[in-house]
């Protein structure tokens, strides 16, 4: 049975990059999606940006929507203090297993919980199930029409407190004009935009900020 483009991209970086090193993994899945397939990784331009807004939180408890391969799973994990710790959350098992095999190869696990299924049933299980007070931290990269439905579903379960920071990805291309519309109309939301471009190609795309105002 031939692999799929996410097996492919998990095997180069388990043949190519250097177990337990998380920038080389990065690096390694950069390098294959700029110069073999094309994959909707956040990249390396706009990882800049995750990288500075995660730095700038320093967040103890932060959540992904949207796993894929785990690239910014790696990304957001290589930068956590100790004791902070990532939920990331995939609905696709294929997915969420190579996920899973590329956060191990990049020894990043004990600050990684990958969870299996929608964000839309995990959300409401958050607080009970996974035992977390309130989210420091949210990176929105699964489907762009969820990107409003969960960050409401987000204020209706008291994930996030005064202060809590949501970066979203893809504000451009694909385009997320709901969730633009929704948050930068919102008063309990201060916005702040940052252009960039598509992972790995010339196309303009931006990431959204947004500090939940309690
Ligand atoms: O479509 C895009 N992203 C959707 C991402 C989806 C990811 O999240 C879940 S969906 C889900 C649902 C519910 N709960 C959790 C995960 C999918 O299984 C996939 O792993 C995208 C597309 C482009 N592009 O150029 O076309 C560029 C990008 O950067 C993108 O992020
Ligand atoms: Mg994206």
């Amino acid at each position: 049975m031939n692999q799929t483009k996410e097996q492919r991209i998990l095997n180069f970086v388990l043949q190519n990059a250097v177990r337990g090193d998380p920038c080389s993994v990065l690096d390694t899945i950069d390098k294959y999606c700029s110069q073999k397939e094309w994959a909707m990784n956040v990249g390396d331009e706009k990882g800049l940006i995750l990288d500075k807004t995660v730095e700038e939180v320093n967040p103890s408890v932060a959540l992904e929507l949207g796993t894929y391969c785990g690239y910014s799973a790696v990304r957001i994990a290589r930068l956590l203090k100790a004791g902070a710790y990532l939920l990331t959350v995939e609905f696709n098992p294929e997915f969420a297993a190579i996920a899973k095999q590329m956060i191990e190869f990049a020894g990043v696990q004990d600050k990684v919980k990958l969870l299996e299924g929608p964000s839309e049933e995990i959300i409401p299980q958050l607080k009970k199930k996974y035992e977390v007070d309130t989210l420091d931290f949210v990176f929105l990269d699964h489907w762009k029409d969820r990107y409003t439905p969960d960050t409401i579903l987000l204020q209706e379960c008291n994930l996030l407190r005064k202060g809590s920071v949501l970066l979203a990805d893809n504000i451009i291309f694909p385009g997320a004009p709901e969730f633009l519309n929704y948050i930068r109309n919102n008063p309990h939301f201060q916005c702040t935009n940052y252009p960039s471009h598509l992972e790995y190609m010339k196309v303009g795309d931006a990431m959204e900020k947004a500090v939940f105002l309690g």
